[in-house]
């Protein structure tokens, strides 16, 4: 199957029926690629408010009988969930059933999947580059993966028609499908994703623990604190486990932020306004050179 064919799947099953497997759902649905969708999860409410949106037409607490009968299974759950779900479907999944994920970080997701799926050539790891501060059912939405880029990161032994489908399935539901090697994309994710993410969380903190004589600093926070930390308003869960999965990348790339941090702070202490507006600048140049090449559809 080519990347731009039409696929059509019969049974799709969603664990985890949030933000980016409630999203990728109602894609499929809107397109008309899809038979029926199982949802599976934890919380009752949450599964139910995803059937009463259509976001699925039935739903489990239990994936081994939700896989059963599965064409094609996504994983759109916490990373710290994907031993314990893939243990789950392992004996229930058939032979021509197709595994993917949604996950932030994919040398762990594929780990997970050698060590517990019976045919690990299935299973296509990928990861839609495209989310917001929002999570659960309610926050899913047909078009969020219009135009954002999704990795996916086959290895040699990936089955050639389990990658083909999946990437014509995220073709389908509006993404630019590139491949890349998990390590480089866990490198360069943690570098654009994950720090921004800790610095948000860091930086709501710093702010909060200071002591500002009984008045509340927060008041006087506007755009610049808002858009610096919209981020921060994310799941605490989810990114406690994407940090966890992709530590050393992260920590080499606290360390570099660090380091930029000390720059700034010598070059204020010693009142060099030469370097600080050098420093400025060349961000601005980078951050709009990235916008106008790759800002399409942000
Ligand atoms: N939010 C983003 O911006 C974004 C973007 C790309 C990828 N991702 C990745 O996609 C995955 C899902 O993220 P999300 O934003 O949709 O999160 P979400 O919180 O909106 O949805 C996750 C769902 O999984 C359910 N769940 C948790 N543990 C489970 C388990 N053991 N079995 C079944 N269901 C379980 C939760 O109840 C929840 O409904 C994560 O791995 C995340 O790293 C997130
Ligand atoms: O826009 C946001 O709120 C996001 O955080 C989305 C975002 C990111 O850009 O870092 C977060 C995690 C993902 O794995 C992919 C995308």
């Amino acid at each position: 199957m080519s990347a731009t064919a039409k696929p059509s799947i019969g049974h799709l099953v969603i664990v985890g029926v949030g933000l980016i497997g409630g999203s990728f759902s109602l894609a499929l649905k809107r397109a008309g690629l899809v038979g029926r969708v199982t949802g599976v999860g934890r919380s009752r409410d949450n599964l139910e408010l995803a059937q009463r949106l259509g976001i699925v037409d039935a739903w489990t607490h239990d994936v081994g009988e939700a896989v059963r009968d599965a064409d094609v299974v996504l994983l759109a759950v916490p990373m710290s969930a994907f031993e314990s779900v893939f243990a789950d479907m392992a004996a229930s999944l058939s032979d021509h059933a197709v595994v993917t994920d949604a996950g932030s970080t994919k040398q762990s997701a594929i780990a997970a999947a050698r060590k517990f799926l019976p045919n690990p050539s299935r299973f296509i790891a990928a990861h839609p580059i495209a989310g917001t501060e929002q999570s659960g059912a309610g926050a899913a939405f047909a078009e969020l993966f219009e135009k954002r880029l999704c990795v996916l990161a086959p290895d040699p032994d990936s089955d050639p028609d389990a990658l083909a489908l999946v990437k014509a399935l995220w073709h389908q539901v509006g993404s630019r499908v590139v491949c890349m090697g998990a390590a480089e994309h866990d490198d360069f994710l943690a570098a654009v994703s994950h720090l921004p993410h800790l610095a948000a969380f860091a930086l709501v903190n710093a702010v909060r623990r200071q002591s500002y004589e009984g008045h509340d600093p927060f008041r006087f926070a506007a755009g610049g604190f808002r858009d610096f930390t919209r981020i921060a308003s994310s799941s605490p869960e989810m990114w406690r486990d994407i940090a966890l999965c992709n530590s050393d990348a992260l920590v080499k790339q606290i360390d570099a932020f660090q380091a930029e941090l000390s720059g700034l702070r010598e070059a204020l202490m010693a009142a060099d306004g030469e370097s600080i507006m050098n420093e400025f600048k060349a961000a601005k140049e980078a951050r709009e050179k990235w916008l106008a090449e790759h800002g399409d559809g942000l």
